[in-house]
């Protein structure tokens, strides 16, 4: 008789310091772009749920923010998402650069979460493009071995895809024998308005410069379908602001900022979505919309009592 393979499914969490490459593992492991990219540090706020499915299992990925010191209650908010997920998780996932090898920061995390979880923990390390003496990489796995029993140490580079097979295969193993706990077809349970104002948002984020990046939110106010046209979209959406100058900065000389961020968005929505978008942005001023705990709800930020 021959064995059948037992599936597996179970929820992962991904945990870092900002700006170790969490949502360039996650999007190119589900080949989806799902939580947002950028270049700067701290721009997951929200816990995002990726579904990767295989023949034999489905893997459901917590994307934690990064850990942050902060004293407002958006940083707050954030803190508890990210410890949530790390208790729902049936197994962790911290990842640590290679180039930098363990920071002050990485260590903070494992002493202060991971090893209280005492969960099954896999140790990333990402970037691996970046090293330019690659002889580093074996003294760095047995440093890291020797800082924590890791069940796994994995040398990655999201950005190449190099090794993320592997990943996801040794991840597999690590999962409780379970039926799917997701329809094949979702490959995110966050609602459709918060997905389209993460891309806005990552729009704001990519044209701007400093704080404003920081200051800004978006929340998605109606989507309507054409009265006419029935493959045409109208969105409307708010990006707020904590300043006047901000806002004028967003908006831009004579609009042209704000029309490069709409225009940018409702290309990228108009491809994942398959329909014409028209993409109405309308900037408004809120100056501690981090501390208006009606609107971080609006917002997204669900784990605040
Ligand atoms: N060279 C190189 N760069 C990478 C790799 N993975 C991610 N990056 C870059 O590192 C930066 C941060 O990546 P993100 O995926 O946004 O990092 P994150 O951990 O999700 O960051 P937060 O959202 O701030 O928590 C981006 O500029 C990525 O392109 C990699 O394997 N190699």
């Amino acid at each position: 008789m021959t064995e059948e393979k037992e599936f597996r499914a179970g929820f992962v969490a991904l945990i870092g310091r900002p700006n170790v490459g969490k949502s360039t593992i996650m999007n190119n492991i589900l080949g989806t772009k799902l939580s947002i990219v950028s270049p700067k540090p701290q721009t997951t706020r929200m816990r995002i749920l990726g579904v990767k499915h295989n023949k034999d299992a489905q893997i459901i990925f917590l994307d934690t923010p990064g850990i942050q010191k902060g004293k407002d209650l958006l940083t707050k908010t954030v803190v508890e998402s990210a410890v949530s997920s790390m208790e729902e998780a049936d197994v962790l996932v911290m990842i640590i650069e290679a180039d930098k090898g363990w920071t002050k920061e990485d260590e903070q995390l494992l002493h202060n979460y991971i090893e209280k979880l005492n969960k099954p923990t896999i140790l990333v390390i990402n970037k691996i493009d970046k090293m330019k003496d690659k002889r580093l990489l074996l003294p760095l796995i047995e440093e890291s071995a020797k800082k924590y029993n890791f069940v796994e140490i994995i040398p990655v580079s999201a950005i190449k895809g190099q090794n993320l097979d592997d990943f996801v295969q040794t991840l597999k193993k690590y999962l409780p024998p379970s039926p799917p706990l997701f329809p094949e077809d979702q490959i995110t349970d966050l609602p459709i308005k918060f997905y389209i104002a993460e891309i806005i948002r990552e729009k704001v984020f990519q044209n701007t410069k400093k704080e404003i990046p920081y200051s800004a939110a978006v929340e998605v106010e109606s989507i309507e379908e054409g009265k006419v046209k029935k493959d045409l979209l109208i969105i409307r959406a708010n990006i707020y602001v904590e300043k006047e100058n901000h806002k004028a900065i967003i908006i831009g000389k004579k609009g042209q900022m704000l029309k490069k961020i709409g225009k940018e968005a409702r290309e990228e929505l108009e491809h994942l979505l398959g329909k014409k978008i028209h993409l109405e942005l309308w900037v408004k001023v809120k100056p501690r919309w981090k501390e208006d705990i009606r609107l971080l709800k609006v917002l997204g930020y669900q784990y605040i009592s």
